[in-house]
């Protein structure tokens, strides 16, 4: 009689960076639920109260990145009726007949803004093309509230930004709805700078001469559901398995699930969807100027259902051109720094570059 033995089986991901590739073990067995210390759940409810309060969410914020680098936030403050309304534009932009939502092709505008059709990405070469369709805008200081009083003068880019939200002038509500949502988690992802810069024992000041014009990426994704949800040889990825560029990513989620996160074993876990919440999770770029204390992880998205997936991620980077070396609590004699200065704007545009020369 056969013995059952408790033997996993692994297969290897590859995953492009600017050293190079690299490879994560990662388990083939299904996605298991999270432990609580895994992905937890963080109250960002004094936020704004006193010093000691936010010492206590940054000791809780230190332990996740930490680990896995992946938290829940609730009680952020941003209105469940503003994120309703965004998702209802997204879903009207998506909604739209392909020749629409090609008027406002990315291939017009700088810095990948505007809308990418399904199947035009493939953020991991080693898994399929991913299976969604995205509408992004980045930082534009226009819309920024820290910079209301310094009238900005019209530039080339800011020209072409103009026809883009001419190209979707027709959905109604729709500009200031996503220029809304954007400006409430770019306050809120300041916010969470001073905390990180807590987290990390600097002073809560910081970074704040970093984030004056930081990278601040907010998308709409869609991802369209599969057929037969039973075809398990139909195994497209919604977006595949990948790290974060810049900072931090705060990333709202429908009720579909499908988002996985590689544990530090090599296992996927599910982050599943929890009402209220985002998901917020460390990406490359403070990997770095944590000197690897804080985790950038690897993680990915199924939509296995006939139904569509929606999301909304905002990526927070530092100021493009401001040079950031490895933080001075991160490295002592047993920790040198393990990497040199570098922008957020010269990091993030390679990684970029890196992924669309490989397709070329
Ligand atoms: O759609 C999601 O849930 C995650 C998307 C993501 O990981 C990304 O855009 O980097
Ligand atoms: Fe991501």
């Amino acid at each position: 009689m056969a013995t059952e033995t408790a033997t996993k089986t692994y297969s290897k991901i590859q995953l492009l960076t600017l050293n190079g590739p690299e490879y994560r073990r990662v388990s083939t067995a299904p996605p298991r639920a999270p432990l609580a210390n895994e992905i937890p759940l963080i109250d960002l409810g004094q936020i704004d109260g006193d010093l000691a309060a936010r010492k206590e969410i940054a000791q809780n914020i230190r332990l996740a990145a930490e680990n896995t680098g992946f938290f829940y936030v609730y009680n952020h403050g941003i209105s469940p009726d503003l994120i309703r309304n965004a998702l209802h534009q997204a879903q009207a932009f998506f909604d739209q007949p392909i020749n629409a939502k090609e008027k406002v092709s990315r291939r017009k505008y700088e810095n990948f803004q505007g809308y990418h059709g399904v199947g035009t990405t493939q953020i991991n070469d080693t898994e399929t093309k991913d299976n969604k369709e995205t509408f992004s805008i980045r930082y534009d200081e226009s819309n920024d509230p820290l910079h209301a009083n310094s009238p900005t003068q019209p530039t080339s880019s800011s020209r072409s930004l103009d026809e883009l939200w001419t190209g979707v002038s027709h959905l109604p509500g729709f500009r200031t709805a996503t220029v809304e949502f954007w400006q409430q988690r770019l306050n809120l992802a300041r916010k969470l700078v001073r905390i990180l810069a807590l987290a990390l024992d600097l002073e809560e000041s910081y970074f704040d001469d970093v984030i004056t014009h930081p990278g601040a990426d907010a998308l709409y994704i869609h991802y369209p559901g599969v057929v037969d949800p039973s075809d398990s040889a139909n195994v497209d990825v919604g977006i595949g398995s990948h790290t974060d560029i810049q900072c931090f990513t705060l990333l709202w989620q429908d009720n579909s699930g499908g988002l996985q996160v590689l544990s530090n074993e090599g296992e996927w876990i599910d982050a599943k969807p929890i009402e209220g919440t985002f998901v917020v999770n460390i990406a490359d770029f403070l990997q770095r100027l944590s000197n690897n204390r804080f985790k950038s992880t690897v993680h990915r998205v199924y939509n296995r259902q006939t139904a569509s997936r929606y999301s909304m991620p905002f990526f927070l980077g530092f100021n493009a051109d401001s040079v950031c070396s490895v933080v001075p609590t991160c490295v002592d004699e047993e920790h040198p720094p393990l990497y040199e200065p570098i922008s957020c704007g010269k990091w993030h545009h390679d990684r970029l570059a890196l992924a669309s020369l490989k397709k070329t």
